[in-house]
C-alpha cells in the first residue's frame, strides 16, 4: 500500500511498503526458494517437521522458480528470504548475534557445546551463516574441535541435529504479515516452526531495505500465524482460530490492531483443529474485492465472532453468526460472492487438501493457483477470475499453496485516497 501506488523508490527515497487487502495489485512479495533445508527431511522426521512426504528438492526448486517467474512476469518485485537474510547478516553484527542466539540452545546442547558452536558460527561468512540458520546443522557437520569433550556431542548420533532445519520457511505467509503500513512478526504454534520468526524478525529489524519499518502486534504473547489472517478489506481482518492461532492470540491481535488504528473490525473464525484445515487460508481465500474461493464443506457452518472497538474505545464482541454474513457486513458490501472447490464431495475434499482454496491474488480477479486443482480452477474461470496455473507436485508436499508460499510486502491500497488509511 503506497501513496504513489508503487514501492519502487525514487532516487534516494526509501521504498514504502504496506498491505491493506488480499487483492490490491501486488507490487512486492517475500518468497523463500526452497533449498538445503528440504534435504534434511527423512522418513523419520518428516511428520515432526510438518511435511507429508519427502519432496524431490531439485524439482521443488524448479516449481518454485516458475512460481517466482509468474509473479515477475506480472511486474511483481520478488524478494527471496535467503538473500535478505544474508544481506542483513552482512549489514549488522547485531543481526548475527540475534540469529545465532536463537539457533544455539544451551539447554539442549549443554554449555560447552553451545559456547563452542556459537563461537564457530560467529566466525562464519554471512552466506555460510545464513545457510546454517535455515538448513540447520548435524552433529557430523560440527567442526572437529568443537567441544570434543562434550558428553552431549558423544551421546548423539552424527545425523542428529545440533541446529534444527527450517523446511517450512517455504511458507513465508506464516512467519510475518503486513497490515496497513506495518509488519507483524507472528508467534508460530508448532515447535518445528518456532525459530522461523527469529529470521523474519532479524530481517525486518536489520535489513537496510526495511529501515524504519514499524511493527504491529509487538507483544505477540500467544500464537498467531499469518495463514490465519485475511485482510478482507481496509480495516477489516478475519482471523482463523484452530490448530495454530489460539483464541488468546486472536484477542491479543485484535486489541493490538485497534490500539494502532490498523483495523476497526476483527472477525474471529473458529476452524476445525485438523491438519487439513491448519489455517483459515486452507479453506478460504479472496480472489476479488467481493469474492472468495471456499471449501464447500465449511461454507454453511463457518461462523465468526465480530469484535469492534467504537470511537469511545469500548470493545464489543458479537456472535457467533455466519461468516459470510458477518464478513459482508464488516466490509460494507451487500454480499460476498462464493466460488467453491467443486460440487461433489470427493473432488472438493481432494482439491481442498491440495490447496485449491489457497490462491494468491495478484490483483482483483487475478490469482495464482496450483494447476492440479482442475475443477476449482475451472470454476474460478467460469466466475470471471483469471487463473495463472503453476505446478506444485513437490512444493505441495509441505501442505501449502501459492498463498502460503508468499508474504505480500506491498500492494496498491484499496482505500480511497480521500479516506484516512
Ligand atoms: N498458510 C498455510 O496454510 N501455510 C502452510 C503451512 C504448511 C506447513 N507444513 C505447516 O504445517 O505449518
Amino acid at each position: 500500500m503506497t501513496d504513489s501506488g508503487s514501492p519502487a523508490p525514487g532516487r534516494g527515497a526509501p521504498p514504502t511498503y504496506g498491505v491493506d487487502s488480499e487483492v490490491g495489485v501486488l507490487r512486492t512479495v517475500l518468497l523463500h526458494r526452497p533449498g538445503a533445508e528440504l534435504e534434511r527431511l527423512t522418513p523419520r522426521n518428516n511428520d515432526q517437521l510438518l511435511f507429508d512426504g519427502l519432496p524431490w528438492v531439485g524439482r521443488a526448486q524448479e516449481e518454485h522458480d516458475a512460481f517466482a517467474d509468474v509473479l515477475r512476469g506480472r511486474g511483481v518485485e520478488v524478494l527471496l528470504l535467503s538473500d535478505l537474510l544474508t544481506e542483513a547478516l552482512v549489514a549488522s553484527g547485531a543481526a548475527r548475534m540475534q540469529g545465532i542466539a536463537a539457533a544455539v540452545d544451551p539447554r539442549r546442547l549443554g554449555h560447552a557445546l553451545a559456547e563452542d558452536l556459537a563461537g564457530y558460527l560467529r566466525g562464519l561468512p554471512a552466506a555460510d551463516l545464513s545457510l546454517v540458520l535455515t538448513a540447520g546443522m548435524t552433529f557430523d557437520e560440527l567442526p572437529v574441535a568443537a567441544a570434543s569433550s562434550s558428553l552431549v556431542r558423544r551421546m548423539h548420533h552424527g545425523a542428529d541435529f545440533v541446529i534444527d532445519p527450517l523446511p517450512n520457511l517455504l511458507f513465508t505467509r506464516d512467519s510475518s504479515f503486513w497490515i496497513g503500513p506495518r509488519v507483524a512478526i507472528t508467534s508460530l504454534a508448532m515447535p518445528a516452526r518456532a525459530r522461523e520468526t527469529s529470521l523474519t524478525d532479524l530481517i525486518y529489524a536489520h535489513h537496510p531495505r526495511f529501515r524504519g519499518a514499524r511493527r504491529a502486534y509487538e507483544s505477540h504473547t500467544a500464537p498467531v500465524e499469518g495463514g490465519d489472517v485475511l485482510l478482507l478489506g481496509p480495516g477489516v481482518l478475519a482471523v482463523g482460530v484452530g490448530e495454530r492461532t489460539t483464541p488468546a492470540g486472536a484477542e491479543a491481535l485484535a486489541r493490538s490492531v485497534f490500539d494502532d488504528g490498523l483495523a476497526h473490525t476483527v472477525l474471529v473464525v473458529p476452524i476445525a483443529q485438523a491438519r487439513a484445515t491448519m489455517h483459515l487460508d486452507t479453506v478460504c481465500t479472496m480472489v476479488d474485492v467481493d469474492a472468495v474461493v471456499m471449501y464447500p464443506a465449511v461454507q454453511d457452518t463457518l461462523c465468526a465472532f465480530t469484535i469492534r472497538r467504537d470511537e469511545s474505545g469500548s470493545v464489543s464482541i458479537r456472535g457467533a453468526e455466519p461468516f459470510l454474513v458477518a464478513a459482508a457486513e464488516a466490509m460494507g458490501i451487500g454480499k460476498l460472492r462464493v466460488i467453491d472447490t467443486g460440487l461433489d464431495h470427493v473432488t472438493a475434499e481432494r482439491e481442498q487438501w491440495d490447496d485449491g482454496n489457497n490462491t494468491l491474488a495478484l490483483a482483483p480477479g487475478v490469482v495464482v493457483a496450483y494447476e492440479r486443482n482442475v475443477e476449482t480452477n475451472a470454476r474460478l474461470e467460469d466466475s470471471g477470475i483469471e487463473v495463472l496455473r503453476i505446478a506444485g507436485s513437490e512444493l505441495g508436499s509441505g501442505r501449502g499453496g501459492p498463498r502460503c508460499m508468499s508474504c505480500p510486502v506491498a500492494r496498491d491500497s484499496l482505500t480511497p485516497a480521500s479516506e484516512p488509511s
